[in-house]
């Protein structure tokens, strides 16, 4: 490698001080490699040459008024900007490659020996046909002049054959004309992993939990983070706030992802046989049992996850049994003397306060302490209504698959409407409410037309349904307003009879026009077919 000397010389900022030391150098008839010029301060990289020449060079400039010192430097410092430019580029897990216009390889990291299966200097001002193959498309995206992003390539040459993913832009002078580009090349296969990796990430798991409140971001952070233990954790929150997708997500971000999942509903099962199905019993334990006997779903969940949902409905009879499980780790079956080890992550969820319960002597004090180890608390919809526009969306699209419909967007009419509303069943009560818009929904968005919920609409409701709409035919407008009117009497009579009553038609009229309007109401009676 060439060496060289580089000096700093510091002056002062006096004009024509450069010249003067230009003029020492080129007097002393040493070669001038580079030059830096600063205010006050002049670096130059000369030839290498002799100690004693050097000092005397060095005792020249010296002389030279204005110059008030002279040391030698390590490195110029566009040489060290370069050299962190390169290290940064080199640290770099994928090619980079600047081409002239010619496709000669002027400058590439590291990466590229790897990536061309040839040494460093075998590779600098090289054409770059004979690294990637004639044939490859890779040259015709760089011929392009065009700009491109991750398109798959191949090279191959004698030493190398691989898939890629090739990223360029053009480089141009100052009247646009290309003077060379630059390219990154990645390595297909890793940029496939990592995407998988990434698509597996932890906003994967809450995939399902749509809503950014920052009350429901705090229980998805708290979540990530207590998932990979094995604690118990109880989830609190009233009924249709999601806490099962909450548990869900739980498990799926924990060690036992791979595991099974059981959920139990403690309220939908009988007292007599809750203890049967969550132990299981040993064979003639009882009449009616099977003749083999049963295991229990704390068996089946054995190294998974169990959910037990309303764990508030269990009776003290089964809380006890529950508190074993809790406390040895160990099931014993009905008709059984033998205690069996499970290891089952349990999340359990309630709606019912069981704080209150305890001090009525409904829930097992002990057995509430062994559950409460990770408490977590789902808000309730009303107090976080800033995610009632992003859930309205997600049920849209998740009804318009269910139903078959194709509906774009809800009216701004709609969502305030919404907003408004207190959804005292949350998040539950929003779904099946847009739900029941989607099914009567006739254009492609929603309006406050179609909205149906269980308390009172809002009190502009008429004078905004009354205006004229432009683009609406008469028919139109009147079959809505006559649904309004329908929907508004048996909103309030909740019963078709007395409904039909105050309008002054027959109960079989009402029957026939709620079956034609697709108006489904909640009332005392059925409509049949
Ligand atoms: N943040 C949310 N994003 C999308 N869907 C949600 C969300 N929260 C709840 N849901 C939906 O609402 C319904 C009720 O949710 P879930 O069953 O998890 O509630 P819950 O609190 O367990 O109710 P319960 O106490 O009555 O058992 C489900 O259909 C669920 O998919």
């Amino acid at each position: 490698m060439t060496k060289y000397i580089r000096l700093e010389i510091k002056t002062q900022d006096k004009m024509g001080i450069t010249l003067k030391i230009l003029g020492a150098i080129y007097d002393s008839k040493i070669n001038l490699h580079s030059l830096e010029v600063f205010s006050k301060k002049i670096c130059v990289m000369i030839e290498d040459i002799k100690k004693k020449e050097k000092l005397e060079l060095i005792e020249e400039l010296e002389k030279i008024e204005d110059v008030i010192s002279v040391r030698e430097l390590e490195l110029m410092g566009y040489e060290k900007n370069e050299r962190k430019l390169k290290a940064i580029i080199d640290s770099v897990d994928e090619g980079v490659i600047a081409l002239s216009a010619n496709l000669e390889i002027e400058f590439f990291n590291s990466y590229c020996e790897k990536l061309f299966g040839y040494e460093k200097n075998e590779i600098l001002g090289r054409n770059i046909k004979s690294f990637i193959g004639k044939q490859s498309s890779l040259l015709e995206l760089i011929t392009s002049g065009k700009s491109y992003e991750n398109v798959e390539v191949s090279i191959s040459n004698e030493k190398v054959d691989g898939r890629y993913l090739a990223t360029g832009r053009a480089v141009k002078d100052d009247d646009l004309n290309p003077i060379g580009s630059v390219l990154t090349i990645k390595d297909f296969q890793k940029a496939r992993e990592i995407a998988e990796i990434v698509s597996l990430d932890e906003s994967g798991s809450f995939k399902e939990i749509v809503g950014s409140s920052t009350s429901l971001e705090k229980v998805k952070k708290i979540c990530s983070s207590i998932a990979k233990s094995d604690s118990t954790v109880l989830i609190k929150g009233e009924s249709g706030t999601g806490k099962e997708l909450f548990a869900k997500a739980i498990k799926k971000l924990s060690k036992r992802e791979n595991q099974r999942f059981i959920t139990v509903n403690c309220a939908a099962l009988p007292d007599a046989l809750i203890e049967s199905e969550l132990f299981g019993y040993e064979k003639g334990s009882f009449t009616g049992a099977l003749k083999r006997g049963k295991e229990g779903l704390f068996k089946e969940a054995d190294k998974g996850t169990i959910f037990l949902d309303e764990i508030g409905e269990l009776s003290l009879g089964v809380q006890s049994k529950l508190l074993r499980v809790l406390q040895e780790g160990t099931i014993r079956k009905i008709g059984s003397s033998k205690e069996e080890k499970v290891d089952v992550r349990i999340i359990c969820a309630t709606n019912r306060d069981l704080d209150e319960m305890m001090k009525k002597g409904e829930f097992r004090e002990d057995l509430y302490y062994r559950l409460n180890v990770i408490p977590i608390t789902i808000p309730p919809l009303r107090e976080r209504k800033e995610d009632i526009p992003l859930l309205i969306g997600h049920f849209i699209r998740k009804m318009n698959k269910k139903v078959g419909k194709d509906i774009v967007s809800a009216s701004m009419d709609y969502i305030n409407y919404m907003m408004e509303y207190d959804w005292p069943g949350n998040v539950r009560e929003l779904e099946n409410s847009i739900e029941r818009s989607v099914n009567l929904c006739e254009g492609n968005i929603l309006t406050n037309n179609y909205i149906f919920v269980d308390e009172k609409p809002n009190e502009n409701y008429n004078e905004d349904f009354l205006q004229y709409k432009e683009m609406a035919s008469l028919k139109e407008q009147v079959k809505e307003l006559e649904i309004e009117i329908l929907k508004k009497s048996l909103q309030k009579n909740k019963s078709i009879r007395k409904a039909a009553k105050e309008l002054g038609i027959s109960h079989t009229a009402l029957i026939k026009k709620i079956q034609k309007l697709n108006i489904r109401m909640e009332t005392k009676d059925t409509v049949g077919n």
